[in-house]
């Protein structure tokens, strides 16, 4: 089964994960886990990770995955991501791959996140949003725009084919 709206391509994870600074033994949250892909990576280092997204489908994905792979230490969460970050105390890293309510959600990370917030945006509007607020909030770190070609082969040779290009923005105190 393939499920709308994901999974985070590789090269987008790698840069992802390096800006969050995930630490062995960190408290972590996936907003908007869709596949559960992010969460899954996260969860050899992390201690805990939430993973939250408010599509049943998504939740569903995400756990037969994360069972498949051998995942432990994740909490899956069904519902908009307002809802659960009220009551979890305190972060150490958040990861963004979902834009509803997107100021928000990051208001409420900006006050209980200790190290990094990476937002993934597809749309050049979330992307603005996401920096806007971060100004707002005093934690805009930098924005990235990543543009990946893959290789294929073809004719005995090889070209290049290019994904869906992805902005990466980076929040933080530290
Ligand atoms: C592009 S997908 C994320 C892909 C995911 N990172 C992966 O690797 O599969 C965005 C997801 O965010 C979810 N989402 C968007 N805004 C949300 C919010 N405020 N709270 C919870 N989930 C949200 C959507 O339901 C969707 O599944």
């Amino acid at each position: 089964m393939k499920l709308k709206g994901g999974p985070t391509q590789d090269e987008i994870m790698a840069i992802s994960l390096y800006k969050l600074g995930l630490k062995k033994g960190d408290v972590f949250a996936d907003i908007g886990c869709g596949t559960g892909k992010v969460s899954i990576d996260a969860s050899k280092l992390a201690n805990k990770v939430y993973a939250i997204d408010r599509r049943d489908e998504a939740i569903e994905y995400a756990k037969t995955l994360a069972a498949s792979s051998g995942a432990a230490g994740i909490e899956f969460l069904k519902g908009n991501a307002l809802e659960f970050l009220g009551p979890i105390e305190c972060l150490d890293c958040a990861f963004v791959g979902g834009s509803k309510d997107l100021e928000k959600v990051l208001e409420l990370l900006s006050a209980k996140v200790k190290g990094n917030i990476v937002v993934n945006a597809v749309m050049p509007d979330t992307l603005k949003t996401a920096v806007d607020t971060m100004r707002r909030l005093g934690i805009f770190k930098e924005a990235i725009n990543v543009q990946v070609s893959r290789s294929y082969d073809i004719a005995g040779g090889f070209m290049f084919k290019p994904i869906d290009p992805v902005y990466i923005i980076v929040g933080g105190r530290r």
